[in-house]
């Protein structure tokens, strides 16, 4: 028997059928997901957009973003547009006839904040720039450019080896002048970051000085120099005419660098510069980095400071200088500043070349601030004498200042004990310490 084949019409049909639907199904899908992953694409890319635009300079570089974005004066919260622009402009228009223009790189450190303010409070325009490095905590940094924010000081986030943004910034603002004061600083930092130096305080400092000599008008110049570049010079007091070709640490290096480069830009393009070489400045808003801060700390937490003593047990000494009498130094310069000669990167005269000390002309030694301290904070400290390392310090520093005396009247009028009682009662009021540590308090009231 021949069976015959089985009627597979309806099964093929319906087969036929399900494939049909399967086939729609998956179109609408693919239709579907493609719609969705084109929505998604959009909107990553929105919030792409939106990120970056809103945060330029990125976050890592910008690490206050959050709380500037309501304060129109506390940071360069974007890098360019009309609204930049009119910061920029504002903030460097002087409010005094025949006021200044000033550029202060490094605004929202230690001493560029001080001079930043005291420019601010007689009339002059001042435009902070800085690039908020983690050398030390950024966050004092950032408090530190809030309060100059309140002043109406801008602060533009951004390096002094961006010559495109420098050019810019010249572009839009005639300065009349410029405190630089960016740096890298700290002397025995230099062992561990070397290239930190030469970055900062010799191609950063170069390029400020190709993008001004090439700007119209050409600004004058004040620019922090170091007691440091005295290094191994044994004459005291330290005089401006005394030997510096002897280094004892990369940074003291890079500072003598400086004037150096400083001396070849003058000859060349006819740039007005003027040194300033600050002795150990200390003070209200100071550096963490330095013994005096950190001792501070370390003492109120009840930690073991090292005290250096030298090779042959001499005790060690510096020349610690008030942050006003620093200020007034730089306002002095500034205010006898001549005018550089040349324009459009070409020299048209002989152009002003000067360097200064500006210490305290009081040499404490260490030993002694440590007593100062421990008598203001009411805490004995845990000291260990110790040999100074070899690593960059000298033994000994001591100004003569009677160059800046006789050019512009500098006259330090801040004794130790008086500025570090300054300094600690602001350290107590910004750490919220201060109810524990009554002495500074009372002593100042
Ligand atoms: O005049 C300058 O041009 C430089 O001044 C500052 O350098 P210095 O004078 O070395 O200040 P700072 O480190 O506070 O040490 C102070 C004293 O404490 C001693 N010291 C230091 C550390 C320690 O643990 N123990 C100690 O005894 C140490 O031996 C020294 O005798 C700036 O940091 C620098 O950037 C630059 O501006």
């Amino acid at each position: 028997m021949v069976s015959s084949p089985p009627d597979t019409s309806k099964t093929t049909k319906l087969e036929r059928y399900n494939s049909y639907i399967r086939r729609v199904n998956s179109t609408k899908l693919l239709q579907a997901s493609s719609k969705l992953l084109f929505r998604v694409t959009l909107l990553v890319a929105l919030v792409l957009i939106l990120f970056f635009t809103l945060n330029y300079p990125p976050i890592s570089e910008n690490p206050h973003h959050i709380h500037s974005k309501n304060n129109l004066f506390s940071s360069a919260f974007y890098g360019s547009g009309a609204v930049w622009e009119k910061q920029v402009r504002h903030s460097a228009t002087p409010h005094r006839p025949n006021g200044f223009s000033v550029l202060v790189t490094g605004a929202a450190g230690f001493v560029g904040t001080h001079c930043s303010l005291a420019l601010k409070k007689r009339g002059d325009g001042v435009l902070g720039l800085d690039n908020f490095n983690s050398y030390y905590d950024p966050s004092l940094k950032i408090a530190r450019e809030m309060l100059l924010g309140k002043h109406q000081i801008f602060v533009v986030h951004g390096d002094i080896n961006d010559a495109e943004l420098l050019n810019k910034l010249f572009d839009i603002v005639p300065f009349s002048h410029v405190l630089h004061l960016a740096a890298q600083a700290g002397v025995r930092y230099a062992m561990q970051n070397p290239l930190s130096y030469v970055n900062s305080n010799v191609a950063g400092f170069v390029t400020l000085l190709e993008v001004a000599k090439s700007a119209d008008p050409q600004p004058a110049i004040v620019w922090a120099s170091s007691s440091s570049v005295y290094g191994l010079n044994t004459q005291v007091p330290f005089s401006e005419g005394h030997r510096t070709d002897q280094p004892a640490s990369l940074y003291a290096a890079t500072k003598k660098a400086g004037e150096e480069i400083a001396h070849t830009y003058n000859h060349i393009y006819g740039l007005s510069l003027t040194g300033l070489r600050f002795f150990t400045v200390y003070g209200p808003w100071g550096r963490p980095d330095m013994a005096y801060f950190f001792f501070t700390k370390d003492i109120l937490q009840g930690k073991p400071i090292n005290v250096y003593v030298t090779q042959d047990g001499k005790e060690v000494a510096r020349d610690f200088t008030y942050i006003d009498d620093i200020v007034k130094g730089c306002v002095g310069a500034l205010d006898t500043a001549e005018k550089s000669t040349g324009s459009g990167g070409k020299k048209r005269g002989p152009a002003q070349l000067r360097v200064y000390n500006l210490g305290n002309t009081a040499p404490v030694t260490v030993n002694k601030l440590v007593g100062i301290l421990e008598s203001l904070l009411n805490v004995k400290a845990k000291k260990h004498m110790i040999k100074m390392p070899r690593n960059g310090d000298v033994p000994y520093t001591h100004a003569n200042v009677s160059l800046a005396c006789r050019d512009f009247g500098y006259k330090p009028t801040t004794d130790l004990a008086t500025g570090l009682r300054k300094f600690a009662k602001w350290y107590t009021s910004y750490y919220g310490i201060a109810s524990r540590v009554k002495k500074v308090i009372r002593s100042d009231d």
